[in-house]
């Protein structure tokens, strides 16, 4: 079928609609056949008015889980960890249920509860408590622990950043090697994403960078400059920083099979519906949205103080596409942005 060329004017007037809604700037960058185009709009700094520019570097949040995954198939695809054995079988004693699987971490259905929900129930304060902590892997861990679990092992989907703060923790316990080696050595070296980056638990972000802005939970509350963090809070589950180039990159590469074996590739891209109204699917480590076209976009989102992002490319990596605000605690941004991939992936709707 033709590939729609992207509507890039709508794509614009989606991120108009995120700053009215709130956000000091956004920027969106489409790579297809027809070439790379981009918009933006506001600013990167409020301080300096800066403009927002799609070469600026930002943290991913959740994008981040994708990494990961990609790095724990790789080691399954060279026969060092099996996807349907028990975690316990390479962390001994660390879950406390034997049949919570590598699959159930991937695909949220391990039933390990979110320890995000009540450390950040209260926005700012939550997150200026750990802005600066360091977390050992296993202190998160813990905080999953204390709360109740959400599911018997692989029967429903309930998303939890726990999951991929232990697929951290598998990736260096079988490698040896920090997951900031395993990235680097795997995926951002071999891809050239120079703008790629994990720093944990350093708290800057180097270079020509986007400032995220958090909004507090009360209405008409000053925003908070939320760039400066450790995501110690997240590590291997949301602590990358990249930029849309590097994310394009990322997921194009991915989807044409240059990271992973076509038997991995299968896995991941296996999903099932968590929003089935929405045209929603999670996979292993990766959403699939079904957009209005027909067309199938893969990728994932991202939500981490101050900044909003998508990452999604076609399953044959021939068209890929990044959108960013920079805030958060804002759902209808989150939402908004979300609207770019339609204009993106489907083009102009016809008249
Ligand atoms: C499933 C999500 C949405 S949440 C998950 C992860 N982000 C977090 O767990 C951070 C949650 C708190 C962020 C904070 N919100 C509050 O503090 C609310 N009291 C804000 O908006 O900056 C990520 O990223 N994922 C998103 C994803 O995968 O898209």
């Amino acid at each position: 079928a033709p590939v729609p060329a992207p509507d890039m004017d709508g794509v614009a007037k989606v991120l108009d609609a995120a700053l009215a809604k709130g956000a000091p700037g956004a920027m969106a960058r489409f790579s297809g056949p027809e070439g790379v185009s981009i918009r933006k709009a506001g600013v990167r700094n409020r301080v300096t008015g800066a403009a927002m520019d799609t070469r600026a570097r930002f943290r991913i949040g959740s994008v981040s889980k994708t990494f990961s995954t990609v790095v724990l198939l790789q080691l399954v695809d060279e026969g060092k960890v099996e996807l349907d054995a028990p975690v316990n079988r390479y962390l001994p004693g660390l879950l406390p249920d034997e049949r919570i699987t590598v699959r159930h971490l991937l695909t949220h259905r391990s039933g390990l509860a979110e320890y995000t929900d009540p450390m950040f129930e209260k926005t700012v304060p939550g997150f200026e408590a750990v802005r600066k902590r360091v977390f050992t892997y296993q202190e998160l861990v813990a905080l999953s622990l204390k709360l109740p679990r959400t599911t018997e092992p692989g029967v429903a989907y309930k998303y939890s950043n726990a999951n991929f703060v232990v697929v951290g923790m598998l990736i260096e316990k079988i490698t040896g090697k920090p997951v900031a080696t395993e990235y680097e050595n795997r995926i951002f070296k071999p891809l050239g994403l120079r703008n790629t980056s994990y720093v944990h638990p350093g708290t800057r972000i180097s270079g020509l960078h986007v400032r995220g802005y958090l909004h507090p939970d009360e209405a008409g509350g000053a925003l908070v400059d939320s760039t400066e963090q450790t995501v110690s809070w997240a590590q291997s589950a949301g602590a990358v920083i990249s930029n849309p180039v590097d994310l394009s990159r990322f997921m194009a590469a991915l989807m044409k099979g240059r990271l992973l074996s076509p038997r991995m590739m299968d896995a991941m891209t296996t999903v099932t519906p968590t929003d089935p109204v929405n045209g929603r699917h999670y996979g292993l480590g990766l959403r699939r949205y079904d957009l209005s076209c027909g067309v199938q976009v893969y990728g994932h989102t991202g939500t981490v103080q101050g900044f909003y992002t998508y990452a999604f490319a076609t399953r044959d990596g021939r068209r890929s596409f990044a959108a960013m605000a920079n805030t958060s605690n804002k759902g209808e941004v989150n939402t908004t942005l979300g609207g770019t991939l339609e204009p993106a992936f489907c083009g102009k709707k016809p008249a």
